[in-house]
């Protein structure tokens, strides 16, 4: 036995290396690259368990013949084979001793150089070591949520850190790894729980010498307080999902009107057919965009018409359907198609089949202004849509007050830099806990003082459906669908 910095080890591995195998679940010491596989700079595999010490005595040399690590420092060594003693690579190795790691374990983290021969080689030695296997899918992080290092709420907020490809959702995504999101949810729950300790209290003792006179009135009032918290958390237009998920923006329109030359000088390449033949695009077509810093996925449409073209009649349906789910719906009209003569000048005439689709949230782009010479037409246009843009695809007047007024647009509605901070709620599973408390909480608020135990029970759900969020109850079922999206290494 040793003692390395305060901390005792035994060595075992070469005992059980001779003869003996462990199972999976024996060998608690995992691995895995962390980085990205191929050529580069650095690659990191990381290496969590109660032998990670271990793995440095077998493979890590540092220069001066020190055998044992200063904890929480990079030091350049030497990785060597554990069997065979091969020099395998030069690199950096930091130990971190548990729990303050990312797992909350011994963690052992080796920089060696990123070539493919170099990682496998250091990957096949450690898979040398009868106490080592190989790292599950998210099992570092799993390991670290198991730890109590992160909740349920910082974990999500982890993947999406690794998912985020906008500004606005690394900085959604980084409000909860930081714990922000978690703290919100543990100050509900303990507020809800203060309050059911109280209404136990009652149960107990019954209102008299040890209880203050007033206390199920004060706990109701607090459950009021709590469920406009709530309430006001839920109402907050889906902000934290829609960023999450990237916000959904359908454009649509009459045939020709210039809606795929809107998608492809959006996506500044040519991802949609463009030709002057009406019912061009049947399929929808997605490209994902980055606009001020907003996730945004743009949907090309096919015209709307009447048609008796099968194929084109069932995309039609499909635009109807995408204008629906979206979150932004964005009308494209061509100008000089709706601009009519009448005897005192000119009026707008929208399509029969664009009208009922329009509403006040509808962004609508007045395109082909190149084919249009009065300013009196122009006027006119203005003056039936104030809020909308005026533009042409062809020559590109317009298209930067368009591009920049759809931004802010877009921020105002759903950015939350200047707007109280980021929403809590990212996900459907969030909402439906949150709104289960609520329910609880209201059923509390119905609750007589006669009826004191049947109360409390509601607080206690209460408490349970908030808990849920955070993973502190009834996690097993919900960890398994949090950690398949996660890569082997993280
Ligand atoms: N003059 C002019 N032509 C344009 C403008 N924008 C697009 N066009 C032309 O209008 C025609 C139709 O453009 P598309 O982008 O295919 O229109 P669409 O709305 O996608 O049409 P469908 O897919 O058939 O519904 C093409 O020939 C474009 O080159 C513009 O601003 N000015
Ligand atoms: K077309
Ligand atoms: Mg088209």
């Amino acid at each position: 036995m040793r003692r390395i910095n305060g901390v005792r080890v035994v060595v075992v591995w070469r005992k059980a290396s001779r003869g003996q195998t462990l199972s999976d679940a024996q060998r608690r010491t995992i691995y895995a690259l962390s980085t990205p596989p191929g050529k580069g700079g650095v690659a990191v595999i990381r290496v969590s368990g109660p032998h990670a010490l271990l793995v440095w005595e077998s493979m890590v040399r540092k220069p001066g013949h020190a055998p044992l690590p200063s904890p929480w420092r990079m030091e350049r060594c030497k990785i060597i084979h554990p069997e065979t003693r091969e020099h395998l690579d030069e690199g950096l190795a930091v130990f971190f001793k548990g729990p303050k790691s990312f797992t909350t374990e011994d963690v052992l983290e080796l920089h060696i150089h990123s070539g493919r021969a170099v990682i496998s080689s250091v990957l096949n030695a450690l898979g040398a070591l009868p106490f080592c296997r190989q790292a599950e899918a998210g099992e570092f992080t799993r390991r670290a949520f198991l730890g109590g290092r992160l909740d349920l709420t910082q974990v999500e907020g982890l993947q999406d850190l690794i998912n985020a490809d906008t500004e606005s959702q690394r900085r959604l995504a980084l409000g909860a790894v930081g714990g922000h999101v978690r703290a919100q949810f543990d100050d509900l729950r303990s507020r809800i729980i203060r309050c059911l300790a109280n209404v136990e209290a009652l149960i107990d003792f019954g209102e008299g010498e040890e209880i203050e006179e007033g206390i199920y009135e004060q706990s109701q009032q607090e459950a009021r307080n709590l469920l406009s918290l709530i309430r006001g958390y839920l109402q907050d237009t889906r902000k934290g999902e829609i960023i999450r998920s990237g916000i959904r923006l359908a454009i649509f329109g009459p045939p020709n009107a210039g809606k795929s030359s809107l998608l492809n000088f959006l996506a500044q390449r040519d991802a949609a057919i463009v030709t002057p033949v009406p019912g061009t695009t049947r399929d929808i077509l997605d490209v994902s965009l980055d606009i001020a810093g907003l996730p945004i996925v743009v949907s090309d449409t096919a015209g709307l018409r009447q048609t008796d073209d099968i194929v084109e009649k069932i995309g039609v349906q499909r635009a109807k359907e995408a204008v629906s789910k979206s979150d932004v719906a964005l009308c494209v009209l061509s100008l000089p198609g709706i601009l009519k003569k009448n005897p005192n000048g000119h009026h707008l005439e929208i399509p029969e089949s664009i009208r009922p689709i329009l509403t006040d949230g509808t962004f609508i782009l007045l395109n082909k202004s190149d084919l249009v010479s009065g300013t009196r037409e122009l006027d006119t246009a203005k003056q039936a849509f104030p809020g909308a843009w005026v533009a042409s695809l062809a020559t590109g007047e317009g298209l930067s007050e368009f591009v920049d007024g759809m931004g802010q647009t877009l921020l105002d509605r759903f950015g939350f830099e200047h707007s109280g901070g980021s929403p809590l709620i990212t996900r459907i599973r969030h909402r439906t806990h949150l709104e289960s408390a609520c329910r609880f909480l209201e059923a509390f608020l119905a609750t007589p003082p006669t009826d004191i135990v049947l109360a409390a029970e509601e607080l206690r759900y209460a408490a349970r459906a908030v808990g849920k969020v955070s993973g502190l109850i009834d996690v097993e079922h919900v960890l398994d669908s949090v950690f398949k999206d996660f890569c082997i290494g993280k």
